[in-house]
């Protein structure tokens, strides 16, 4: 990797364990008990680790907060609806360069296991290089093994001169040393996430990095590549490295064949390599790694949305305020129907504490069923869930269907928010119906299945209809230059993002689609809807300032 992009990510690892360290302030609200609130905080900061990529900041000793590191995925709050005033901009912005310290999380010690990824290949095959990519799109944390021995050198340790001599020869250095350096990196660093580059070199490394830590890669990345490509690139490289040079080079080879492609082989066997040819250009090979790590992102889409919950039902304005962009928009059930812009209307029912309640009182629960994460595109996901909510204080469980739209940003969390009431007491979600939904980006949309046409009034739906419906979210179809995409939402999805079949909606021109309305690029074409009993179709149009709806056909 290049020597620059290390140094910047050493930097990163002593910043972050400098400010390991966390506290907070007291929650503004009580709703609920204060020691559910302070439970939040404990996951907001564990979410910190856990999805360090999400929450970029800590906390330091006096408790200011401070913006921190430069790589991986932070999401913003803001409000989408809200943003034909410029406040967030198209979907496809980059990242925003610095932290807005006010309202990110602080960060501490994870409570879930490391995820890692092992990158392997032969020296030169653009491991760092691209595992500088990962840190900025994903929020892995990269542990590099070499420079972590050269950085032990560098520190005076007593193990230098071995390890020294090790590099020069393109030995590999014992594991205990190696392993100890990769522990103490992990326990010092922010996130959950990591990605180990150079390790591990034989089998004796793999087998004791599985006994010490305990830990097994989510799966290792290979990058393929010929050895005479390897060795020009190295003799290009210029970091001034003691190895870089053709007699260590070639030592460094034969050690490659010999030791480190029976580990690549292991993981090969137990299904866990994914192999890369490496000869492609930087951005080629960037593009064939990236679908391996969205999963990860969904993963703490929907764990961010989670914590974000609790800090909801226990009255933890801090932590929302947090997660939530000031200007965000909502449609929220005890609005009406309006839109509410800005945190002030979700404010006052943090303060909506029962007179006199005690802690039961004030206990509410939420349980995120179904949850469907959807990338939109590398910086915006959409995290769809019904949630019940449980209440102390009554019998009644609730059941909303939410949507949040996250944005990758640097600052913080959520984006918009919309959620629909269904039902009280008991939970009648038809899961059969389903909803085939075009997005167009950048208007230019053109022709897509039409249920209209061949599902009219044929009431039995296909198998894999049914199937997509099951799957919840699938992205069937995506012209490679046309910015459009068809995907299969089911309708418990599809409410929680604005479109509301009530009679009400078939009157007259509606609300229905605001969540895209304010996606500047993003243009919801057609909505058509049907289920096993009756069959309905909507014909939806919205643009940046209408939105209407006309009831096609009903059965
Ligand atoms: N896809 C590529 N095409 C051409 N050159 C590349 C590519 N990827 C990386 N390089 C260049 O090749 C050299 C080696 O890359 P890099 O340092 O990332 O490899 P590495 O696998 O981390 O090496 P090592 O194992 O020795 O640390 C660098 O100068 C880098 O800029
Ligand atoms: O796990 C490891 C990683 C590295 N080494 C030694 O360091 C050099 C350089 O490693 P790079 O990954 O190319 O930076 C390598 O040739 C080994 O001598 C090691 O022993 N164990």
């Amino acid at each position: 990797m290049g020597g620059r992009s290390r140094l910047v990510n050493r930097a990163i690892l002593r910043t972050l364990s400098q400010h390991s360290s966390s506290s907070s302030s007291s929650p503004s609200t009580l709703p609920a008990s204060g020691s559910g609130a302070n439970a939040v905080r404990e996951e907001v900061k564990s979410l910190g680790r856990a999805g360090g990529a999400i929450l970029g900041s800590a906390v330091d000793e006096s408790g200011a907060r401070k913006a921190q590191w430069g790589a991986g995925w932070v999401f913003a709050a803001a409000g989408l609806v809200g943003m034909s005033g410029g406040a967030v901009g198209s979907l496809h912005t980059q990242a925003e360069e610095e932290p807005k310290a006010s309202i990110v999380p602080e960060v501490a010690r994870p409570a879930s296991k490391p995820r890692v990824v092992f990158v392997l290949g032969g020296p030169g095959s653009g491991k760092g290089t691209q595992c500088a990519k990962i840190v900025d799109s994903y929020g892995f944390v990269h542990l590099s093994a070499g420079d972590l021995l050269r950085a032990e050198i560098k520190s005076g340790s007593p193990d230098g001169t071995m390890i020294q001599n090790m590099i020069k020869e393109g030995k590999i250095v014992p594991s205990s040393v190696t392993i100890n350096l990769l522990k103490k990196a992990m326990a010092e660093s922010n996130t959950d996430k990591f990605l180990i580059d150079g390790f591990p070199r034989n089998e004796e490394n793999r087998a004791d990095f599985e006994k010490v830590t305990g830990i097994l890669p989510e799966f290792i990345l290979f990058f393929d590549c010929p050895e005479t490509e390897l060795e020009r690139r190295l003799l290009g490289r210029n970091e001034g490295r003691v190895d870089d040079n053709i007699e260590t080079i070639r030592k460094r080879f034969k050690v490659f064949i010999e030791s480190s492609l029976p580990v690549i082989d292991h993981y090969e066997k137990i299904g866990k390599a994914r192999k890369i040819d490496a000869t492609k250009s930087r951005e080629e090979v960037f593009n064939a790694i990236d679908p391996l790590f969205r999963p990860f992102l969904e993963t703490d889409l929907q764990r961010a949305t989670e914590v974000l919950l609790k800090g909801i039902d226990s009255g933890d304005l801090s932590t929302y305020e947090r997660f939530c962009d000031p200007g965000m928009t909502a449609f929220e059930p005890e609005a009406s129907g309006h839109l509410v812009k800005g945190l002030d209307f979700h404010r006052f029912y943090f303060n909506k504490k029962v007179a006199g309640g005690n802690e039961a009182e004030n206990f509410r629960q939420s349980t995120v069923t179904s949850p469907v994460v959807t990338l939109l595109d590398s910086n915006v996901g959409l995290v769809t869930y019904t949630r019940l909510v449980q209440d102390r204080s009554s019998s009644e469980v609730k059941a909303y269907n939410e949507t949040r739209l996250w944005q990758r940003k640097k600052s913080a969390l959520v984006v918009y928010k919309k959620y629909l009431l269904l039902h009280c007491k008991s939970l009648a979600l038809d899961l059969g119906m389903y909803q085939s939904v075009t997005m167009t980006y950048n208007g230019g949309y053109s022709g897509t299945n039409d249920w209209s046409t061949h599902g009219k009034g044929n009431v039995q739906m296909k198998e894999e209809e049914k199937r997509a419906a099951r799957e919840c979210t699938q992205i069937t179809r995506r012209p490679p230059k046309v910015k459009s995409f068809q995907f299969f939402v089911p309708t418990q999805h599809l409410m929680g993002v604005g479109f509301e079949p009530s009679e009400d909606s078939l009157a007259k021109p509606t609300n229905m689609l605001p969540a895209f309305r304010g996606l500047r690029d993003i243009q919801l074409s057609h909505v058509h809807q049907r289920n096993q009993n009756k069959t309905r179709f909507w014909r939806t149009h919205s643009s940046p300032t209408t939105c209407t709806s006309r009831h096609l056909d009903r059965h």
